[in-house]
């Protein structure tokens, strides 16, 4: 495994461990524990989302009382059995991926752990997805939270799109901001297979510092999330 994956963000992976060992994995709920556990061995394991960031996503879906919520990058689930299990009983996620295989690994853990009924996956590429959720005017403002975890270079045309779904005072969260603390790198010094997305994630970094249509918050957590908080 790199390094960088190991230790997260932190210069130090005994503080990464510290903080995964005393105040993230005690309170994991099992069915997620499940989850982290039956992804490790999958070539991509480490797609996941961090178990340190997924703690305060939970959170902040019941500070504000997510209902009705976006998944963009599924995988095998994490985040998505997290919002699920966060979300009220008669809660609804809609979850789109363009790998259907992927999912089917949790999915089974996901059904024990009673929360499939919350769950509308979609195997597509999001950005028709969404598109077609605009067509329908009833859907504008009608979400409480996304979270976007997938193809780096459509970050932007996601949070266009996810400002017109989400309604004011709504969260929408991007994953891995920092990419493994490359967006503060010289381009030389990153592996080719980081570059490409680095430079979209530098540019989406760039361009969501100066929208006022959002509050921000880039929380060095896991991969580095920045939190949007839509204030118009
Ligand atoms: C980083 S993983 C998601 C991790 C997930 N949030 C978790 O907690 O396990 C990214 C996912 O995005 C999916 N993906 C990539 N491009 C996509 C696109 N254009 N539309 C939808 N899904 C996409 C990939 O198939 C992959 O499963
Ligand atoms: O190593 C990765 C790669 C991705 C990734 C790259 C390109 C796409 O179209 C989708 C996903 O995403 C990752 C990720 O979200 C993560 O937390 C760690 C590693 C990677």
């Amino acid at each position: 495994m790199e390094k960088t994956m190991r230790k997260g963000l932190l210069q130090s992976i005994d503080l990464y461990e510290y903080i995964l060992e005393t105040s993230v994995y005690p309170r994991e709920p099992a069915p997620l524990k499940q989850l982290r556990i039956a992804t490790a061995n999958h070539p991509w394991f480490v797609m996941s989302t961090a178990p340190d960031a997924g703690q305060l996503m939970g959170m902040l879906l019941k500070l504000v009382n997510a209902k009705k919520t976006i998944e963009i990058g599924v995988y095998t689930g994490y985040s998505l059995l997290l919002t699920a299990l966060s979300i009220p009983d008669d809660g609804k996620i809609i979850a789109m991926d363009i790998n259907r295989e992927t999912y089917e690994i949790g999915l089974p853990i996901i059904r024990k752990a009673g929360v499939e009924h919350k769950i509308n996956f979609i195997e597509s590429q999001a950005l028709p997805v969404l598109d077609k959720l605009l067509q329908n005017k009833e859907n504008e403002g009608s979400f409480d939270f996304a979270f976007v975890d997938a193809d780096k270079d459509n970050y932007w045309n996601y949070h266009e799109r996810l400002l017109k779904l989400v309604k004011v005072g709504g969260l929408i969260i991007f994953d891995n901001t920092l990419w493994g603390g490359t967006v503060t790198q010289p381009e030389e010094a990153v592996s080719e297979h980081r570059r490409v997305s680095r430079g979209f994630i530098i540019e989406f970094n760039k361009t969501i510092s100066t929208d006022h249509r959002v509050e921000i918050s880039l929380t060095p957590l896991g991969d580095g999330m920045t939190i949007c908080r839509r204030i118009c």
